[in-house]
């Protein structure tokens, strides 16, 4: 595995490391272009007593599944996600989050990922992403 250039904004409130009210999370890929993250989730993203708020555990899952296309130099964005959440996630606890890059139809991209802890899956998700350029990625960064 090694770490993952991805050229995201330095504010994503996924990766971003200018963002200290984000998630901060960091990712590697292994030469198959699996997707990890290991990362534990702090107690201001709370949702149920203890546990990580459902729009985070999304957040989580489409932002691995984003890097799944960045490993294949596609930059994407969220079409439609599906979450299927199975066990709470708690808070504070190394959870281990993999995304992989299933499979390309022209513009539109399918992938895949899981949340784990101690190996049980306590959330997957699919999602369809579609190309864009980089252009249309930064059109409103200069408002
Ligand atoms: C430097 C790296 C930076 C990386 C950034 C990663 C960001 C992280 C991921 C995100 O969270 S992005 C933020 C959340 N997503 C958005 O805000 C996207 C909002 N949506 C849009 O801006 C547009 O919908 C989009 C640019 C994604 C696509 O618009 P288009 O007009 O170019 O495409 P269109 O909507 O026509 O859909 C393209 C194809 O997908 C098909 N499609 C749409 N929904 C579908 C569906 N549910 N199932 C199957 N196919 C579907 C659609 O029929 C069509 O098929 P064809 O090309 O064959 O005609």
């Amino acid at each position: 595995m090694r770490p993952l250039a991805h050229g995201a904004a330095h504010h994503c409130f996924g990766c971003g490391k200018a963002n200290r009210s984000g998630l901060r999370l960091n990712f590697l890929v292994s030469d198959e272009g699996l997707i990890v993250c290991r990362t534990k989730i702090p107690a201001r993203f709370e949702g149920p007593p203890g546990y990580v708020h459902g729009g985070v555990i999304a957040t989580l899952l489409d932002e691995a599944m984003s890097k799944a296309n960045r490993a294949c130099n596609v930059i994407a964005m969220t079409r439609h996600l599906e979450v299927d959440y199975r066990r709470p996630v708690p808070l504070r606890s190394t959870i281990e989050i993999t995304a992989r890059h299933l499979k390309a139809e022209g513009r539109k991209h399918f992938c895949e990922a899981e949340i784990r802890l101690h190996g049980e899956t306590l959330a997957s998700g699919k999602a369809l992403f579609i190309a864009v350029t980089k252009q249309f990625l930064l059109s409103r960064t200069k408002d």
